[in-house]
């Protein structure tokens, strides 16, 4: 649009340039344009509701946060975070086709009120994973090899975009009406610094340098004489049974601390429960940064041998550590065979096997 002149009391002239029209947006939804229903989900600063739209009928799940709450847990940081890595998720045109696009929460819409921030989602009917792991007791192996597989190719996709989760468990793996994974909960991921995945090394390159101001007490340092800025700066730690050793000791998160927590997923479901455990969260921690744990009998050999490979101390030795430098996928993971036989590139697009 051409700049138009104006013209100054002194009778100079002036160009201004037009703002130009904003990209149109949807119009900015508010409350009432939901009934709220049942809660669905709690958490430290929001509620969630399962809300229908009531121009479509549709059904989402609504996470309303508390203003006064977010402030009070500190947790600014996080709640923009998770919406912009729900925005990524959900609007990034990059890799949009792949498989795993299918497996996260999408963001519908946000708006907010004088009080409260509200986070419109896709809607999980059949909840969380956790509960089927327990109902059963633990998965048989097909069941595992699906749904760990589903989790990898989501973790394949999540950090081809440059993000990491830090909170992988599965409370936070939810599944849809056809029993396939939505992987949610963002407010603890991390968006690395841009440019192409390299693969974790033991200096901390394109690794997550956490500056949230969260609340979670600083973790056990390796090096007590640390600073308490570097202890603040890293601040966050995630749930304390999945949270890998290089945020307990005070370094920086990367891709692979999503492996790790991979490897306690895949142990929790043939085993029906995580490999450090204890009342404790400090002898947790303790445990996490010795390797202390164990295979119970009968414990599926093919996958005890990809739970070795991927709880490994140091990150840049964690099977697939290395991979996305040069290939979207975990290859080396895929590869393993606990895996033989799955077809990772349509999984989204299969049955998934009965749960029992
Ligand atoms: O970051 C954004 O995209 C918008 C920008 C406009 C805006 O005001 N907000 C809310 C920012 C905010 C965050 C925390 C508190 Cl306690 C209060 C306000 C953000 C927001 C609005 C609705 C829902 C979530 C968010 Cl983060």
């Amino acid at each position: 649009m051409a700049p138009s002149e104006g013209k100054k009391l002194n009778g100079a002239t002036t160009t201004t340039t037009p703002t130009p029209s904003p990209p149109t947006q949807p119009p900015k939804k508010s409350p009432n344009d939901f009934i709220f229903g049942k809660v669905i989900g709690e958490g430290s600063f929001s509620t969630v509701y399962l809300a229908k739209d009531i121009h479509t009928g549709k059904e989402y799940a609504i996470k309303v946060c508390e203003k006064h709450h977010i402030i009070r847990e500190r947790k600014t940081v996080h709640v923009k975070r998770e919406k912009d890595v729900l925005n990524l998720l959900t609007h990034s045109s990059f890799y949009a086709a792949r498989p795993g696009s299918n497996f996260f929460l999408k963001l519908s819409s946000t708006f907010q009120d004088l009080e409260r921030l509200y986070f419109v989602l896709t809607y999980a009917k059949n909840g969380e994973l956790l509960p089927y792991i327990n109902k059963v007791g633990s998965f048989d192996v097909e069941c595992t090899r699906f749904y760990s597989g589903e989790i990898l190719v989501a973790l394949e996709h999540l950090h081809r975009l440059n993000i990491i989760h830090r909170d992988l468990k599965p409370e936070n793996i939810l599944l849809d009406e056809n029993m396939h994974i939505l992987i949610g909960d963002f407010g603890s991921s991390k968006i690395l610094n841009q440019g192409p995945p390299s693969p974790p090394s033991s200096q901390t390159n394109n690794t997550a340098n956490d500056t949230d101001d969260d609340n979670s007490s600083p973790p056990p340092s390796s090096n007590p004489m640390q600073a308490p800025r570097e202890r603040r700066r890293n601040s966050f730690v995630g749930t304390a049974q999945y949270v890998s050793p290089e945020l307990l000791s005070d370094k920086t998160a990367s891709p692979a601390s999503d492996l790790w927590a991979l490897g306690c997923i895949v142990y929790q479901m043939i085993s029906g429960l995580p490999p450090f455990r204890s009342r404790s969260e400090y002898i947790i921690f303790q445990k996490i940064l010795k390797l202390e744990y164990e295979f119970p009998n009968g414990f599926s050999p093919l996958a005890r041998d990809l739970v070795e490979k991927l709880l490994v101390l140091d990150p840049s030795q964690r099977l697939g550590a290395q991979d996305l430098a040069a290939s979207p996928r975990y290859d080396s993971i895929r590869s393993h065979p606990f895996y033989k036989g799955i077809d990772f590139d349509t999984l989204h697009k299969r049955t998934p096997p009965t749960i029992y």
